[in-house]
């Protein structure tokens, strides 16, 4: 059945999008999961990563990888595995692998393996040739953070080595990188790397709701949004939409010069 459509909403743009991304973080579900889940909510996934080494032990990774891809739906391997690999010298096999599955985009972060940033750069230097390459920014232990400059000048050279988009650091948990520990926003960082690559090529890890609206208020609907937990993906394009308390200015904004000008 189609969607209504009585409301006024606010401009979202359609798939196949290049910006207001939505970039879901799998933590491992089966093909059959994902199906169904992409029946209903197809429209609003863009890229889908397969969380740190799930794809090297899933059995049925090509299977799923197909389902993604007739959704139109960008597959990604998670960043950590080619860490792992790049660490134990086998990086070229970890790439050969993963093309040969089928994904579509790898991501090629730094935020567990001691690699530095000229590393990093070579890495996606390699791994763009086969495919659509998705950096990350910002160390996972909570203890080792970025500088603003550090932020800003890694996102820069990543996109210069051939990075189509760079991911900013929340993890899973919402509560490193561009997060303090509590959840908050760090507005700083943000702003820094906004300020270095643009927000189009940005994707702001946010798990959190919380988070997801601090992000919709502050870059707009269209802005990108990763490591969205399966279950949240209908949550989040509400949020982008003004269907959801924490953003719903601009639709209650609609509502009330509709009833002003009646
Ligand atoms: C999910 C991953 O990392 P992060 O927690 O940084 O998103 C990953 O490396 O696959
Ligand atoms: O390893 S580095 O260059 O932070």
């Amino acid at each position: 059945m189609a969607t209504p459509s009585f409301l006024t909403l606010p401009p979202r743009s359609s798939a196949p999008r290049t910006v207001g991304l939505t970039h879901v973080l799998d933590p491992g579900v089966g093909p059959a999961a994902a199906a169904d889940l992409l029946a209903g909510a197809g429209a609003f996934v863009d890229i889908w990563k397969t969380g740190w080494g799930t794809a090297y032990v899933d059995p049925r990774i090509a299977e799923k990888i197909a389902v993604l891809d007739e959704h139109g739906v960008g597959s990604c391997l998670g960043g950590t595995l080619l860490e792992i690999a790049w660490a134990q010298g086998v990086a070229e096999q970890c790439l050969a692998w993963a093309h040969g599955v089928g994904f579509r985009h790898v991501e090629v972060s730094r935020g567990t393996v001691p690699m530095t940033v000229a590393d990093k750069r070579a890495l996606v230097r390699r791994a763009a040739d086969r495919f659509a390459v998705v950096t990350e920014v910002g160390a996972k232990d909570p203890d080792q953070q970025h500088t603003l400059a550090q932020w800003r000048d890694e996102a820069a050279a990543d996109r210069e080595a051939g990075a189509h988009l760079v991911v900013a650091e929340g993890r899973q948990s919402g509560t490193v990188g561009i997060f303090d520990a509590d959840g908050g926003v760090r507005e700083d960082v943000v702003d820094a790397l906004a300020d270095a690559v643009g927000p189009a090529h940005l994707v702001f890890e946010a798990p959190r709701a919380h988070q997801q609206a601090w992000f919709v208020r502050r870059f707009g609907p269209d802005v990108n949004l990763g490591n969205i937990a399966l279950d949240d993906v209908l949550g989040l394009e509400t949020l982008r939409l003004g269907l959801r308390s924490d953003t719903a200015e601009a639709t209650v904004g609609a509502a009330i010069s509709a009833e002003l000008s009646r």
